[in-house]
């Protein structure tokens, strides 16, 4: 088609017209209409007119034809737009959007008939919605914000032992089923929505791939081992005795202290100067407020988010920080918390011999060393970020948790208090000379009131999922499908009453006396298998070193905190929203 316009004239060739169309043209404008003559003339028009006709008469019509429109070029511009062009390209525009949503819904209800009837989980029990669609999870966990851990326990108690979480998961309860998901031999692939939401896919712990994490694994692995870690201890020694010193400076000026966030400054300048050479300083932070630690504390609701909106999620990585935080305020912790540690990773990537200076073995030292790679490259600079973001997340969080549950149930039993420092104290007489961690490893109940801390802050509340070999599996004595997304919270593990009567009490008396090393065995904070915590001997001694050096140096009492207080949601890690441990830290003399 080819239109040729002027300020009074429009003629238009090669376009098909109908005797409606021109029955209406007319109106507007006289139309001399010749059968006759195909040939285009190629000549541009006067800009919107010509467009707006070209439209006009391309849409609508069935016989070819040369049009020569006489006009009145301002008037019957807009005439025809509004009569015929607009309601044309509105009918077109509306026709491809109805016509793809219909397609669109079809393919849902397709999907959801498929979900319900014909999938391979169709047998097993669980809620319609959740069978239907993965919206449900995003509903409960998004929406409403329910913990997924409580919903899971009253769809347990309903439904039975295994229960359909969405439309390709299950969920399982029984503390034997455990065992079949996560063992030595089961090298099953992690989950991708929940793992790649962190934004650290390319780390020990956010490789989806057993032999990917294996890589890195090996590569980190050295630092990590008991004897490396015994060796190293002076580190934390240094880093408790720091926090003990801050905690009785503000007992001297009449200061209750945040134990919530005190711990976790703790753990975070271990673990920053254990991966830099460099410690954050954390502790100095007054009322602990550190920014990398509230950064973190906000971060953990964003993760679910996160997980149910992956869109969502590549938007704000791939936006500049300034504008992240604006455009998205409830997710500005993770993105200030991404600023300052990818400063620290920067630095030491272009100081990194200075990390040969420090009096202890560096990650980042290890990470960017060539002869510790096996054979493989040098890790990217993304993935050198995700892995220190992954370690501070990992070791921070998780011990600082564990110390905050075990001293709120030691507080708030007087007593467990004075009976965990007379054993201490035995091992530890003279306050200026701490036993090490092997010796306090021997203490039976410090040991036990440790082990009852792991049980209850049950470390990673979110069912670890991971994905079901094309060999299928048998869990729980259920055979699962290959492909199936399975999982399991360690909650019903630790809060089973078979395993631990009384599930709810902090007793230290279920790790004590004889016959009860067989209990070790459903001990599941750190996970089990293949994809077992890295961190697991750094976190025994971090909380043995710690727990000791409160027990002995402080008289400690709770300032209002309440077991109400201990609330969590479970955002992978628990996110305790509550009212934060605080507590008078009185120095105790010798
Ligand atoms: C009480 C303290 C800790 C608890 C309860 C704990 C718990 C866990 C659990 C349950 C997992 C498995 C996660 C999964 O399957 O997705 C895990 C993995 C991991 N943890 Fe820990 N952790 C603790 C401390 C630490 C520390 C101090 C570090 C070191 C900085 C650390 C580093 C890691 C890493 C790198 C992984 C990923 C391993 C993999 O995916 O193969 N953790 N931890």
């Amino acid at each position: 088609m080819t239109v040729r316009a002027s300020d009074s004239q429009c003629e238009i060739r090669g376009v098909r017209m109908s005797a409606g169309l021109r029955e209406r043209l007319s109106k507007l404008a006289r139309v001399t209409h010749d059968e006759g003559v195909a040939q285009p003339i190629v000549r541009s028009g006067v800009g919107n007119f010509s467009y707006r006709a070209a439209i006009l008469c391309g849409g609508i019509d069935q016989h070819v034809s040369h049009s020569i429109f006489t006009v009145k070029q301002r008037s019957f511009e807009i005439a025809v737009y509004r009569q015929l062009v607009a309601p044309s390209m509105d009918f077109k525009l509306s026709h491809a959007v109805s016509t793809a949503l219909l397609a669109w819904l079809l393919l849902k209800i397709y999907r959801l008939v498929y979900n319900i009837f014909l999938h391979p989980l169709r047998r097993y029990p669980g809620p319609l919605c959740a069978a239907a669609t993965t919206w449900w999870k995003t509903y409960i966990e998004v929406y409403t914000q329910q913990s997924m851990t409580d919903v899971l326990e009253y769809l347990h108690a309903r439904y039975g032992d295994v229960v359909r979480t969405g439309p390709n998961e299950l969920h399982f309860s029984n503390p034997a089923a455990y065992n079949d998901i996560y063992n030595s031999s089961a090298r099953w692939d992690k989950e991708e929505s929940l793992y790649c939401c962190f934004g650290e896919d390319r780390s020990s712990f956010g490789f989806l791939t057993y032999n990917e994490a294996k890589q890195r694994k090996d590569v980190l692995q050295p630092l990590f081992s008991r004897r490396a870690i015994t060796n190293m201890q002076g580190l934390i020694r240094e880093k408790i005795d720091h926090l003990a010193s801050v905690l009785t400076a503000r007992d001297a000026t009449g200061k209750s202290s945040d134990l919530f966030f005190a711990f976790r400054c703790f753990t975070m300048d271990t673990i920053t100067a254990f991966c830099f050479a460099k410690s954050i300083d954390a502790m100095d932070a007054p009322e602990f407020k550190a920014p990398i630690v509230e950064a973190m504390e906000a971060a953990n609701p964003t993760f679910v988010l996160f997980k149910h909106f992956a869109l969502f999620r590549k938007l704000i990585f791939s936006l500049p920080p300034s504008l992240a935080m604006k455009f998205s305020p409830e997710t500005a912790g993770l993105t200030q918390l991404q600023v300052i540690l990818g400063q620290q990773v920067k630095e030491v990537y272009t100081n990194y011999e200075s990390l040969s200076e420090a009096p202890h073995p560096i990650i980042y030292s290890r990470l960017l060393d060539p002869a510790a790679q096996n054979g493989h490259r040098v890790p990217v600079p993304g993935s050198l970020y995700e892995e220190g973001q992954a370690l501070m997340f990992a070791g921070t969080d998780t011990v600082g948790n564990t110390l905050m549950v075990g001293f709120f149930h030691i507080l708030d039993q007087p007593a467990l208090q004075v009976r965990l420092r007379e054993e201490v104290r035995r091992a530890w007489p003279e306050l200026s000379q701490p036993p090490d961690f092997q010796t306090l490893e021997k203490l039976p109940l410090l040991t036990a009131a440790i082990k009852e801390a792991l049980r209850m802050a049950s470390g990673v509340t979110t069912p670890l999922p991971r994905i079901v070999p094309p060999s299928g599996a048998t869990i729980g004595k259920h055979a699962v499908p290959p492909g199936t997304i399975v999982g399991m919270s360690s909650i019903f593990v630790h809060y089973s009453a078979e395993i631990f009567p009384e599930p709810d009490n902090f007793d230290i008396e279920r790790w004590l006396g004889k016959g009860v090393q067989s209990l070790d065995q459903w001990l599941i904070a750190f996970s089990k298998g293949p994809r077992s915590c890295l961190g697991i001997n750094l976190a025994w001694c971090e909380l043995y070193l710690a727990f000791a050096t409160m027990l002995r140096k402080f008289d400690m009492k709770l300032d209002g905190t309440t077991r109400k207080d201990l609330v969590w949601r479970d955002t992978f890690l628990p996110y305790f929203y509550g009212k934060h441990l605080t507590a008078w830290c009185t120095p105790i003399a010798a």
